[in-house]
């Protein structure tokens, strides 16, 4: 990734007029090359549309997503999600593998609908699955593996395009705390090896301790932002004064 995300004024409404819901209201965010962006907030705060905004899933009703200098509106259908397919990665809570697909061949399928040859999505995929150790498990289906490595096989597929971005939805929701740390560890670690952007979306404080910045988010707009320190010595995020 060598450019931000980024995100200006976000407005996202359901519906109209006295049962309109105002899911986003007024979010302007940047995603800086590299680094992992945890967003936080209680149920309905508007956490999955602003993903959804980003990522390009869907359009806002205002507001503007500029990636690599086009605003994602602005494409179209079609390019908006050739995009998506080339330069953002996705991983969700569960159920997002196919299941009558062996790991590799569900790890291989956004390169091949991004145009690359079985033979080479397939080789690469299987590097993932390698280098995420699973090894030896190209071959198993979906229902053949625990949650925690079906979920490291939905990282390797997430990877597998070299994103510039990977968009992660409550990626540890449906996983014990040790297998939902682990597989945390595997995303963080996997997008750093890659210099992609990571951002998070969860419910999950011990989620956003592992992410490098942190923003708040309470009936549509952003309410605190952080940043992470490392030190021992330094509580585990300050306020952080701009976005
Ligand atoms: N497709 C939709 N149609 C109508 N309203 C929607 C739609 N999607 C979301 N909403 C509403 O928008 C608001 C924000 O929803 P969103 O899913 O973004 O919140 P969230 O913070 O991700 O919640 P949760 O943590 O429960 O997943 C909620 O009031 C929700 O009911």
């Amino acid at each position: 990734m060598t450019s931000p995300l980024v995100a200006s004024d976000l407005v996202q409404t359901y519906g109209e007029g006295s049962t309109a819901t105002h899911a986003l209201a007024g979010v302007s965010l940047t995603v800086a090359p590299g680094e992992s962006l945890a967003i936080m907030g209680p149920s309905g705060s508007g956490k999955t549309t602003l993903l959804h905004c980003l990522a390009g899933v869907i359009s806002p009703t205002a507001g503007s997503v500029v990636w690599r200098g086009a605003d994602l509106a602005a494409l179209g259908d079609r390019r908006r999600t050739a995009l998506r397919r080339t330069d953002f990665g996705f991983v969700f809570q569960s159920g997002q593998l196919l299941p009558e697909l062996p790991a590799v061949e569900n790890a291989a399928l956004p390169l091949m609908l991004a145009g690359t040859s079985r033979v080479e999505a397939t080789r690469v995929a299987a590097a993932w699955l390698a280098h995420l150790d699973l090894a030896g498990m190209e071959r198993r289906r979906p229902g053949e593996l625990s949650g925690g490595q079906a979920q490291r096989v939905a990282i390797a597929r997430a990877l597998a395009t070299a994103p510039g971005v990977v968009f992660a939805d409550e990626p540890t929701g449906a996983l014990d705390q040790a297998t939902g740390a682990d597989v945390l560890n595997v995303l963080t670690g996997a997008t750093r090896s890659t210099g992609a952007a990571l951002v998070v979306v969860t419910h999950d404080e011990a989620v956003a301790r592992h992410c490098s910045r942190m923003v708040t988010m309470r009936d549509g707009r952003i309410t605190g932002a952080y940043v992470h320190h490392d030190t021992a010595d330094q509580p585990a995020y300050d306020p952080q004064a701009a976005r």
